[in-house]
Formats: structure tokens, C-alpha cells, sequence
């Protein structure tokens, strides 16, 4: 049995970066796929922001670092479709490609992992908390001022041998990231969501493809997660709405409730002040298309600046 449409020809090639974690996620869409009868194959490449793990990425180009040489394969027609966190996905693709799906979201929040440490709570007065977010160092400076917060980059693996060879007291992971691998014993705290702010985006899988690439995009519609996919539309509305990017402490998150009801929650740190406060923004509305979720973000974003949020102007943004 396949599902294919007539013009689609096997095997359908994944593009992927060679992390554990961005393996893992190849592989589940391939058997995803496989499972529906079609043949799939992975091609593994290296990206620029694999090979930078002394520099904060904020200041080398931000995230599209990730996604670049994927899209250059597709471009090429040596892959069809490539995997991603879409936190880790630009607000807006390049010309010429597409989000096919999102898919079913892992574990949005955020995890504290220490080997000593139970919790945020239980540090010491001036403990060191490793991260590379911008993000999560204003959040964890807001409900512990007395923190040192110190650059953690590399993938999982490498953040947490760093971790256990002491140079942190603690540090922050995406839980989604942990429990794909099979290390969630690894997780000492889940934060709350309402306090700890996810990215947008945090926890969730999408497919991008060359957007004139239909017969594709039909193959992969029946992975996508519609819940999921309204929910992060909102919050990737907040950080486009804002300009953002990982040079702007920026977090946004979305749930939808059973009855449709899209509650969005967004907080915007200064970039040039990791201790000045946060403003916060808060808002709901029954959503049931991507436009509307869009516009909650949209909605959000505008909140965000009644509150003295500076947001970027797409002019000025960084490419
Ligand atoms: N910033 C890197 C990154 N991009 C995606 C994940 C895994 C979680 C996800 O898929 O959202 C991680 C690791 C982390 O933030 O700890």
C-alpha cells in the first residue's frame, strides 16, 4: 500500500545533521514514512553550526547555520525533505521552500539537570548555570539573580559530559531533546512552563521541502499534528511579529485547549540587559485555522511592545 502521489519517486532521500538528537529525528520520520509503504533513505552532512561550539550562536549568524546546507541539498535534488526543531528553524524559510508538516509534540518544557542538584531552588548563593540561550539565561536571572550563568554549546551529549566533568553546577536542556534519546533520568526538575518560558516552537518537528515539490507535500500530510501545528504558529507569529531571533531573549508558548481555545504566553527579555525585567504578555481566542493562530501571535507581539518590548524591524534584522 502507498500513498504516494503518481509524479513521487523512491526513495524519498532525508537530509540530516549528524547529531544523536538530529539522527534520532530523521529516523522517526523515516519509519513514519516507511510505515506507510514508502522507501526512505538519510543522507547524513555537517552544517556550520555543528562546527562552532566556541562562540555563542548569537553572534555568528543564529540558526539558520543549521537548516543552510540541508536546504543547499534539496536545492540540488541530492535530498527531498529535511528534518528540524523548529525552534531551531528562521521564522521565515528562503524563497523556494516550505514547511510541509508540523508534527506531534514532545515535552515543551524546559529541564534542570545537575548531578548534585535536585532543583533551580536547591543551588547554592552564586552557583553557575550553564547555557547558550539568551533566552533562558534572562528567565533563570529573573527567578535567581544570585546565579552565574556561564556558555554551554555543543550538542546534547557534549553539554552534558561537560556538565559531569564539573565545570557547572547545573544546566538547562529542552526536555524534548533528553527523552528522544532516552535520557530523561537525566531530567531532575521539569520548570513549569508559566515560569520558565519555552521558545517558540520548543518540543516540535517540522518537514521542510522545496515548496514546489507537491507530490511530496501530500506524502507527508498525513504526519502532520494539527494541534501542534496551530499551537506553534502562534508562537512562531510572536517571534516573527518581535523580529526575533537568537540574539533576542524572546519566548513564546501555546496551549490549546479541548474547546479550541489557543492560550498564548510570550516574554521578551533585553538584549542588552540580562537583568532588566521582563515584560510579559498573555492572550487567548478560539483558534481553528493557521491564520488565526497567526494572528494571537500577531496580537501577542503588539502587547509585548505596549509593554516596552524593542522588537527588531525586518529591515534591519540580522540575514
Ligand atoms: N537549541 C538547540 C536545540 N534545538 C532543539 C533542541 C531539542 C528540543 C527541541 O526539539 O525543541 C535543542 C536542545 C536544547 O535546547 O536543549
Amino acid at each position: 500500500m502507498s500513498s504516494a502521489a503518481p509524479s513521487l519517486t523512491h526513495p524519498i532521500v532525508i537530509a540530516t545533521r549528524e547529531s544523536r538528537l538530529a539522527l534520532w529525528q530523521a529516523e522517526h520520520v523515516q519509519a513514519l514514512l516507511q510505515a506507510r509503504g514508502h522507501q526512505v533513505e538519510l543522507l547524513g552532512m555537517t552544517t556550520k553550526g555543528d562546527q562552532i561550539l566556541d562562540r555563542s550562536l548569537s553572534k555568528v549568524g543564529g540558526k539558520g547555520l543549521f537548516v543552510k546546507e540541508l536546504e543547499v541539498a534539496l536545492e540540488e535534488g541530492r535530498a527531498h525533505i529535511a528534518v528540524h526543531s523548529l525552534k531551531d528553524v528562521p521564522m521565515e524559510l528562503p524563497e523556494g521552500f516550505a514547511l510541509a508538516c508540523v508534527m506531534e509534540r514532545e515535552d515543551p518544557r524546559d529541564a534542570f539537570v545537575s548531578p548534585r542538584y535536585a532543583s533551580l531552588d536547591e543551588l547554592p548563593q552564586g552557583a553557575v548555570v550553564g547555557t547558550s540561550s539568551l533566552r533562558r539565561q534572562v528567565l533563570l536571572q529573573a527567578l535567581r539573580p544570585d546565579l552565574k550563568i556561564e556558555p554551554l554549546r555543543g550538542n546534547l551529549d557534549t553539554r552534558l559530559r561537560k556538565l559531569d566533568e564539573g565545570q557547572y553546577d547545573g544546566i538547562v536542556l529542552a526536555a524534548a531533546g533528553l527523552k528522544r534519546l532516552g535520557l530523561e533520568a537525566r531530567i531532575r526538575t521539569a520548570f513549569d512552563a508559566a515560569t520558565m518560558l519555552p521558545a517558540a516552537g520548543q518540543g516540535a518537528l517540522g518537514i521542510e521541502v522545496r515548496s514546489d515539490r507537491q507530490d511530496l507535500i501530500a506524502a507527508l500530510a498525513p504526519l502532520a499534528h494539527q494541534a501542534t501545528w496551530l499551537t506553534v504558529a502562534a508562537e512562531r507569529a510572536v517571534s516573527r511579529a518581535m523580529g526575533g531571533s537568537c540574539s533576542m531573549p524572546l519566548a513564546a508558548h501555546g496551549r490549546l485547549g479541548a474547546d479550541g481555545t489557543l492560550q498564548l504566553d510570550a516574554a521578551w527579555g533585553d538584549p542588552e540587559d540580562a537583568r532588566a525585567p521582563l515584560v510579559r504578555a498573555q492572550a487567548s481566542a478560539p483558534v481553528a485555522t493557521l491564520a488565526q493562530a497567526e494572528a494571537l501571535g500577531d496580537e501577542i507581539a503588539r502587547r509585548l511592545r505596549a509593554g516596552g518590548a524593542r522588537g527588531i524591524d525586518p529591515a534591519s534584522a540580522n540575514p
